[in-house]
């Protein structure tokens, strides 16, 4: 079992003396999906009730008998993959894909029947996302119900090649499409996309440019793909395709798509670009068409829900650690040396957060989700006094969102419906400069906005492995027919998910995990506010 915890004692020092067991995994991971279970809710929770909101549409009433198995209901129709042929009369035929014979052309049935049935995932196979054990909802006065069964399971779709696919790879026009913002890994994901459709056979695979651009600018033609043309493309950061934020209506995007005669369409974004892939495959479903669409959560920020991290991140904080070292011999090698950095993540401060934690040297870290004051006894500068006072230098990484309030509101949006926001990092560099004249103690600002540094460069290992599972599962989905679905890695394993689950909100550093509080710990820093 991977993870078994008592939501009752999440706020306790020791998690393991208070009922909470480290599964083989750990738990931390899964801590960090406040978007998926309310955790605040339950962190700060010290007795248990008889009804729990575990999710934005999810209760549990643990005075009805039937709790469990309406819950676990609930859960897997929530979670149960759209398919074409939920409006489609279509049959399936068995792939010539299979772990034993990538990329056979012609294979009679005996041979099928000869690959060991290991050889495809199951429909009906699942991985294990969460067990979350409940404590006895005895203390509101009512009996206990249920007691010992009062955890709950949750099983999401496994990843990977069917058996019996609803496409015919002769027939087959595939299309990629990279919307959003740059990140580490694009070009990964697209190759193993490409690599992928051939293995199956297919022959007619096309580029959309410049994301949801190029379905309608007759300026940006779609580029013909094959394993040739993206046998190196990994060695560079940045997409081929190009990428864009705003775009074209659904509705011209469906006829594009139309027109053009797509099968399958692998859309690569974040959750801007999601919202905008599940509009599509409504839309295709309204109208009939047999169109797989297929998601692959692109952000160096990871403020997607559910997933472990989405590619392009482990490469952005590894990236991100240059730009603090270079703070911090700048600001250990002048006389009262500050080095500031600030780094990407616009709601969510997980690369700023994982940065001061890998890099070590960090003595403050700032981020959008836990507010703070730069002036005032607790505030930022007079720490940033105190640390001069004590260590001679100090390091400070700032997410771009964090301490907006401190600034003029923005009324500007980006061409997809974004906030643009205010300067922090040089909002921050001015104040502190201001402060330390007016108390007449020099201090020497060492400024370093690494922003697009950290994002345009090629993925680094491991992102370049996650990459490639997800494009090649992205592929499997299309084939197995499942459509207005997306890729990711959940508590280790690849999964399937429908997409509304994974837009559903931003995910957010949780201001009461444990993660954060190692930052802390890491930093020393205390609150500032
Ligand atoms: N709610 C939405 N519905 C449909 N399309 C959207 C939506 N939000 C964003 N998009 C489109 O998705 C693309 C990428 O969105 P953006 O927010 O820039 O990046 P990301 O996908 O990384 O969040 C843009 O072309 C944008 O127009
Ligand atoms: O200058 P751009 O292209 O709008 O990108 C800036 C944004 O890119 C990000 O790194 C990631 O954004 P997306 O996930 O929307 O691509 C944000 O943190 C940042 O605000
Ligand atoms: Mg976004």
């Amino acid at each position: 079992m991977a993870f078994v915890f008592s939501l009752n004692s999440i706020n306790v020092v020791n998690p393991v003396a208070h009922g909470l067991h480290l599964g083989r995994d750990g738990y931390c991971c899964n801590f960090s999906h406040p978007g998926f279970i309310n955790s605040n809710k339950f962190l700060k929770r010290k007795e248990a009730t008889l009804v729990r909101v575990v999710s934005e549409n999810q209760t549990i009433d643990f005075r009805d008998p039937d709790w469990k198995r309406k819950y676990q209901e609930d859960f897997d129709r929530r979670f149960n993959l759209p398919h074409l042929k939920d409006v489609l009369d279509i049959k399936p035929r068995l792939t010539t894909f299979s772990l034993r014979n990538r990329g056979a052309r012609i294979v009679d049935d005996d041979m099928l029947l000869a690959n060991g049935k290991n050889d495809y995932v199951n429909n009906d196979d699942r991985a294990l996302l969460k067990v979350i054990k409940y404590s006895s909802p005895t203390s509101a006065g009512a009996e206990c119900i249920d007691p010992d069964c009062s955890w709950v399971e949750q099983w999401v779709h496994r990843a990977g090649p069917r058996k019996e696919i609803y496409f015919d790879p002769d027939k087959v026009k595939a299309a990629i499409v990279t919307c959003g913002g740059l990140c580490p890994g694009l070009n990964d994901v697209i190759r193993q996309i490409v690599i992928t459709l051939e293995s199956y056979g297919v022959k007619n695979i096309i580029g959309i440019r410049h994301g949801y651009r190029g379905f309608f600018d007759e300026d940006l033609p779609e580029i013909q793909l094959s394993r040739q043309v993206v046998q190196n493309i990994n060695l560079a950061g940045g997409s081929v395709l190009g990428v864009s934020r705003g775009g074209a209506s659904t509705n011209e995007i469906v006829d594009s798509i139309q027109a053009r005669g797509i099968d399958m369409i692998f859309i690569l974004g974040g959750d801007g670009t999601h919202a905008g892939a599940n509009a599509i495959h409504n839309e295709c479903r309204k109208r009939k068409m047999k169109v797989s669409v297929v998601g692959v959560p692109k952000t160096i920020d990871n403020d997607i829900l559910l997933m472990d991290k989405t590619f392009g991140f482990d490469t952005a904080v590894e990236e991100a650690q240059r730009a603090i070292n270079s703070a911090y011999i700048e600001a250990r090698s002048a006389y009262h040396g500050i080095g500031l950095v600030k780094l990407m993540g616009r709601s969510s401060g997980f690369i700023a957060m994982h940065a001061s934690l890998a890099s070590g040297q960090v003595d403050i870290c700032l981020i959008p989700e836990v507010p703070f004051s730069l002036d005032g006894p607790f505030g930022v500068l007079r720490h940033l006094e105190h640390l001069l006072q004590t260590k001679g230098a100090a390091i400070l990484c700032v997410a771009e969102g964090a301490g907006q309030d401190l600034l003029e509101k923005s009324n500007l949006k980006d061409a997809s419906g974004n906030v643009v926001f205010g300067d922090i990092g040089v909002h921050i560099q001015q104040q502190i400069k201001r402060y330390f004249k007016e108390i007449g103690v020099p201090a020497d600002v060492k400024y370093i906005d690494p922003t697009y540094m950290i994002r345009a460069c090629r993925a680094n290992a491991a992102d370049a492995i996650l990459c490639t599972v997800l494009g090649q599962n992205a592929v499997h989905g299309a084939f197995a027919g499942f459509s207005g679905i997306t890729v990711g890695i959940c508590n280790t394993h690849y999964v399937y998910l429908p997409i509304p689950e994974v837009i559903r909100s931003t995910r957010l550093v949780d201001p009461n995990s444990r993660m954060w509080h190692r930052c802390l710990t890491s930093t020393g820093q205390p609150d500032f506010c």
